[in-house]
């Protein structure tokens, strides 16, 4: 099937600083994707870039085959679905008028059921009139989960969306994306638990120092040697009744 998010050899600059270098992945529908690495290893800068938010230096970024640099923001905002790492919310609009942001295409009261929804999935139901500052993190996580899930995009791209969230939302937050990728989505996530990444997600990719330095199944991925290497971390991906776990200690 073909690719809905392509990076093609992508380099990527902060200032004189190369951030990411000669990126080369092709995302399917129906797949979920988890990128890995150490902080600062150029997770966020390779989301950013292949989503045309981060100029390119070298190399082409496709959505749905398309140049990202020659899509309209709206043409953009119909192939992909963002959650960026910072939960930020200027105004203190209610839950589900935030979540509905993410269905601009709809109606307004079509837009409203939709977000009610999507609210209700991410376990947030009970907080779709409250103002998105007037909530604990992890309750404004859901918010924009639920506004991500209701733009029903093709491609969703979601940067730590588990961070800061409590054991069962993380799971629960990993049960959605699964669910959007059996529904026929793309699923593009960053994530620091690697015991999650290797349970969540069907290929990982992990980044190192601004490249791509391992890809596939996440146990092949996430081999002993990388482990060491680049988490600098002695141990392993166990198989376990839950799926994977990290069994690892520091190097
Ligand atoms: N706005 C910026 N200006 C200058 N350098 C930046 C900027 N944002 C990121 N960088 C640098 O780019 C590199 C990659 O950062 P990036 O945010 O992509 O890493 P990351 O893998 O997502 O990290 P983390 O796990 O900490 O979120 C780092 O060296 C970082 O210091």
């Amino acid at each position: 099937m073909s690719a809905v998010w392509t990076l093609d050899a992508v380099t990527a600059r902060h200032g004189r600083k190369t951030v990411l270098e000669a990126a080369s992945l092709a995302i399917a529908p129906g797949e979920v994707v988890g990128i890995v690495g150490p902080n600062g290893a150029g997770k966020t800068s390779l989301l950013r870039a292949g989503l045309g938010l981060l100029p390119l230096a070298a190399g082409e970024a496709l959505l749905s085959s398309r140049p990202v640099s020659a899509l309209k923001p709206d043409e953009r905002a119909r192939l992909v679905g963002y959650l960026p790492q910072e939960r930020r919310a200027a105004w203190n609009l209610p839950a589900r008028m935030i979540a509905a942001l993410g269905a601009s295409d709809l109606s307004e009261p079509e837009a409203d059921r939709l977000a009610r929804a999507c609210l209700a999935r991410v376990g947030a139901g009970e907080l779709v009139d409250r103002g998105v500052l007037d909530m604990s993190g992890g309750e404004r996580a859901r918010v924009l989960l639920a506004r991500l899930l209701a733009t029903r995009a093709p491609l969703l791209v979601a940067d730590e969306p588990v961070a800061g969230l409590d054991p069962d939302a993380q799971l629960l937050t990993l049960d959605l994306l699964r669910a959007e990728a059996a529904g026929g989505a793309a699923v593009v996530v960053t994530l620091h638990d690697l015991g999650l990444a290797g349970r969540a997600c069907d290929r990982v990719v992990v980044v190192s120092q601004g490249r791509i330095v391992a890809e596939g199944a996440p146990r092949e991925a996430l081999s002993p040697e990388v482990l060491a290497g680049v988490f600098g971390l002695n141990g392993e991906l166990v198989e376990t009744p839950a799926g994977l776990v990290l069994a690892a200690r520091r190097a």
